[in-house]
């Protein structure tokens, strides 16, 4: 039960309390999201922290008529909870529940999908001009984060909004965080530009009292501005937001709803220009353990409100971790070896590499195609750059993969996490499309490996191949089989069982799926063969004939989208060799895969162990009598 929170059915509930009453509604709200994440999982360090911004922008916007876009999305639970979803909060990131994204399907109030930083700028820009082409009138607002803002899109945004001559409102939201610190030539500025307080508080006020003087007060206004450029210079300099065309105002405290409630107020009436409003929030505000890690809170499964602890079991080693842990050993007798991510080193594994090896260890912030190239660059210079990326963060670089590392056949290591299924984040994460937005590129060797002690394997297998190479492994705990790995050899699948009756070829994780559906088929006499493919480029020529000359029913198993995956390359292989195949896909057939269990997913997706064998038992009929 809570006082206030328990009637805000719309922002026009928040409109109507006073400050008393709405700080205590952002005690509730704070509770509200707390009690929810420690059940359900999510973002919960960039939510605490926008508390008072996004009642302060709803108290001033008359949304959806005003559109507020959420820059990455993931800070969009207070929005969501006052814009008639308090109730349907509870069902936060689980299926068949309310996604932990901004989604226009949910309501009119989420304007545009995120989950990939730094597309809101030019989203809300191309909104403005089609507003102001129809002539329409209401306020567009991007709220984007000191790290997207980093991010090469919402850069070249940036360097649209002078020549575009249009009003939008940028929040730009600086807590001095990525997920991990925030990095950059960017971020150091915006720190120079906090540490300017006085000087904006000054200039803010000053432009306000002027402008009210009627005639005089607008030259006077003018002279001080001149001065003011001279100040500005002296105080802060280069005031790079007013250069490329935005009235800048702010720093303003991020918690003060009063204050943030002036200063965006007086934003909305500037009409005619682009407007950034710097607010200062802290990650985590208002709970200790978040606001003291905002790393490890940032993004968090269920956990003990009291302590934090974390309620997830996590019996065995992380497929990042164990890259991680890898790398280390394979860095300390390589010194050519380097590591790379984009704002990202704890998701990926690399934080113990980046204390150890700070000199080979690079984030470049929110920034895959810089990554990306960069690697080549480094891959040019006689080094070996490892990329560990998340699947769907590296569909931001499609063309700095082929055009920069594929096409110069560069030596770059693409450690591929989150490949598969992600689960509760949903469409916009799930890593399903990289075998298929990869194959086709030319010299690229693309591997999944079925366990942990495989992806060892193959991480050391990848840097003696002279050319550019992909490991992709999925979210989550790697299993360990108590069967040995035969060696890796370039190219080739490993058999782990033969059987007559038919044939599975899988890749990476859906071994795993591929090895219980066999032995619940084997409980109905029906023995198949499986194969572990290993390298999905190139594909196991040898191996695929071999399989084709026996004439038994195929199928193919993968944790990634149907078209342009594993299966479309061994039909495509067989149907160059005109080799009539009895082949059967199983793949996501969903180009949009929403968010809940991984296990939740895969029913959806009819990938599950069970939905298969109902599949493989109406295909193959076997006498009961018949043996292995
Ligand atoms: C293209 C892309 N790369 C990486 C991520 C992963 N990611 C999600 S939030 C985040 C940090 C964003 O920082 P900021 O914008 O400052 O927001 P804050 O969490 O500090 O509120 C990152 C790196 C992403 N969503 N999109
Ligand atoms: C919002 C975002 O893009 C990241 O925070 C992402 O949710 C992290 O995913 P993992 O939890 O798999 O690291
Ligand atoms: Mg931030």
């Amino acid at each position: 039960m809570y006082k206030h929170l328990d009637k805000i059915n719309s922002p026009e509930d928040v409109k109507k309390l006073n400050y008393k009453e709405l700080d205590e509604l952002c005690t509730e709200i704070r509770n509200y999201i707390i009690e929810v994440v420690s059940k359900n999982g999510g973002h919960l360090a960039s939510n605490l922290g926008v508390i008072e911004l996004t009642l302060a922008l709803h108290r001033v916007f008359d949304s959806p008529k005003d559109k507020i876009i959420w820059d990455v999305g993931h800070q969009c639970y207070v929005h969501k909870i006052i814009t008639g979803r308090r109730e349907s909060f509870k069902t936060l990131r689980s299926f068949g529940g309310i996604s932990g994204f901004p989604k226009t399907s949910e309501s009119p109030h989420d304007i545009f999908n995120t989950g990939h930083s730094s597309t809101s700028i030019s989203a809300a820009l191309g909104m403005a001009k089609a507003r102001d082409l129809k002539g329409e009138d209401y306020s567009i607002v991007a709220v984007i984060g000191d790290g997207s803002l980093g991010g090469g899109m919402a850069l070249e945004a940036l360097n649209n909004v002078s020549h575009l001559n249009t009003n939008i409102i940028l929040i730009l939201n600086d807590n001095e965080m990525s997920i991990s610190k925030n990095v950059g030539g960017l971020s150091t500025y915006l720190g120079r530009l906090r540490t300017g307080k006085i000087y904006f508080k000054f200039k803010n006020e000053l432009e306000f009292i002027l402008n009210k003087i009627p005639i005089i007060g607008k030259n006077l206004y003018k002279i001080a501005a001149k001065c003011r450029d001279w100040f500005k210079y002296l105080v802060v300099k280069g005031i790079m937001f007013e250069e490329l065309g935005f009235k800048y105002l702010g720093p303003i405290d991020g918690h003060d709803i009063k204050t943030m409630e002036k200063i965006i107020s007086r934003a909305k009436n500037y009409k005619k220009h682009p407007v950034l409003i710097h607010v200062i929030t802290k990650k985590g505000n208002g709970y200790k353990i978040a606001e003291d890690k905002p790393e490890k809170y940032h993004g968090v499964g269920p956990f003990l409100v009291e302590t934090g602890e974390s309620l997830s079991k996590n019996n065995g080693k992380s497929y990042s971790s164990v890259f991680g842990d890898k790398l280390i050993k394979l860095a300390q007798e390589d010194k050519r070896i380097v590591a790379i991510t984009a704002a990202m080193p704890e998701g990926t594994g690399l934080s113990k590499f980046a204390e150890k090896f700070k000199d080979r260890f690079f984030d470049v912030g929110i920034a895959e195609q810089h990554a990306v190239t960069f690697s080549a660059g480094l891959a040019k210079n006689g080094f070996k750059p490892i990329f560990a990326v998340y699947s769907t963060f590296l569909q931001r670089a499609y063309d700095q993969v082929l055009h920069d590392i594929c096409l110069q056949n560069l030596p770059v290591i693409f450690a591929i996490d989150r490949a598969g299924l992600v689960g509760q984040d949903g469409e916009t994460h799930q890593g399903v499309y990289d075998i298929s937005y990869l194959r086709s590129m030319p010299n690229i060797t693309i591997m999944s490996p079925k366990s942990g002690s495989e992806l060892e394997k193959m991480l050391e297998f990848a840097l003696h191949i002279e050319g550019p190479v992909a490991i992709r492994y999925p979210r989550g705990e790697a299993p360990y089989y108590d069967f040995q790995d035969s060696p890796i050899e370039y190219g080739k699948g490993e058999v782990l069982f033969n059987g007559k009756h038919g044939i599975m070829i899988a890749e990476g994780t859906m071994i795993g799926s591929a090895i219980e559906i066999c032995e619940i088929l084997k409980k109905a006499n029906i023995y198949m063969t499986l194969v572990n493919i290993r390298f999905i480029k190139p594909i196991d020529k040898n191996l695929l004939d071999e399989l084709a000359s026996k004439s038994l029913p195929m199928y193919t198993l993968e944790d990634n989208v149907y078209e342009g995956g594993l299966g479309s390359s061994i039909l495509e292989y067989y149907s160059k060799n005109n080799k009539k195949v009895d082949l059967k896909i199983f793949a996501h057939e969903n180009g949009i895969i929403t968010h809940g269990s991984i296990s939740e997913l895969l029913k959806l997706e009819r990938l599950d162990t069970e939905s298969i064998c109902n599949i493989i038992l109406s295909d193959i009929k076997v006498d009961k009598n018949d043996s292995k």
